[in-house]
């Protein structure tokens, strides 16, 4: 991603600790305009905790988190829940209301923070459930009646629903089989040309970075190890690095994003 672009997130010497707990020390990310971000790092390294600061649901200890211009965290309420409205986020377990159908969960943000009324909202809420891939018949059934994939797309259609301008993805394809997984990438990716999101995107799946991210940004002891594109990040000199990228799960991810080097 050019350097020469500001960034539309601009975080700096964050810190985030839990009493004697530290686990974030002085980290530095950007998110450009129109990039998908793949964030990777340990269990445990802060990726979620990281996700929620920026969105504005964790105070951080210390740091700035620079979002459009503003500094999020020092913004009075009011203007902070107004930048926020700008954010789509999508949970890593999905988070849907079971006693509402999925035209109900995707209308509910439409009905509370835009004011629609519920028939319109209702409407609107279909038009985006088709916008994340899902038939038009699926709209008045409640979550346990879908599978896992279709959960996730319902997911998304409510993260979409107020016209978010960056997308927050906390582990999408967790939970997905290998092709489900697939398409929901493709679907990050159809999107985010259609719309021109950006997309700041927690992970474990290689082949999620492989297939759908611009850059990588790696945690690693408290802070952002590095943040680049794929193949700089997979050379780095680091071990954490090593054994993901190079053991025989990041083999098989990159021979599967490269099928024409294969013997
Ligand atoms: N509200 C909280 N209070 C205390 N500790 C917390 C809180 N939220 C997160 N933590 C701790 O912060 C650390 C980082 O958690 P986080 O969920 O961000 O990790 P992660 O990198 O997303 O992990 P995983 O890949 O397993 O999902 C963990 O040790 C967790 O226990």
């Amino acid at each position: 991603m050019s350097a020469s672009r500001e960034p539309l997130i601009r975080v700096r010497g964050l810190a985030n600790r839990f009493g004697q707990h530290s686990v974030h020390e002085n980290l530095d990310l950007d998110l450009y305009p129109g990039e998908i971000l793949g964030v990777v790092g340990g269990s445990g390294t802060g990726k979620s905790v990281l996700l929620r600061s920026i969105v504005g649901l964790l105070r951080p200890s210390a740091g700035r988190i620079e979002v459009f211009g503003e500094d999020l965290p020092q913004l009075p309420a009011r203007d902070r829940s107004r930048v926020e409205r700008r954010f789509g986020v999508l949970f890593q377990r999905g988070a849907l209301f079971t006693s509402l159908t999925l035209q109900e969960n995707v209308a509910l943000p439409l009905i509370e923070h835009a004011g629609l009324p519920r028939a319109d909202a209702e409407a609107l809420a279909r038009v985006k459930l088709a916008l994340a891939g899902l038939p038009g018949e699926v709209a008045i059934l409640y979550p346990a009646e879908l599978s896992g994939g279709m959960i996730k797309r319902a997911a998304l259609a409510r993260a979409l629903a107020l016209d978010p301008e960056v997308l927050f993805l906390d582990e999408p394809t967790a939970g997905l089989d290998p092709i489900g997984a697939a398409a929901f990438d493709r679907l990050i990716l159809t999107l985010r040309d259609a719309l021109g999101l950006s997309v700041f995107l927690v992970t474990h799946d290689l082949d999620t970075l492989y297939a759908a991210c611009d850059r990588v940004a790696v945690l690693s002891r408290r802070r952002v190890r590095v943040a680049d594109r794929l193949d700089i990040v997979a050379a780095t000199d680091d071990e954490w690095i090593h054994d993901y990228f190079h053991g025989p799960r990041g083999r098989a991810a990159y021979r599967a994003a490269h099928p024409e080097e294969s013997p």
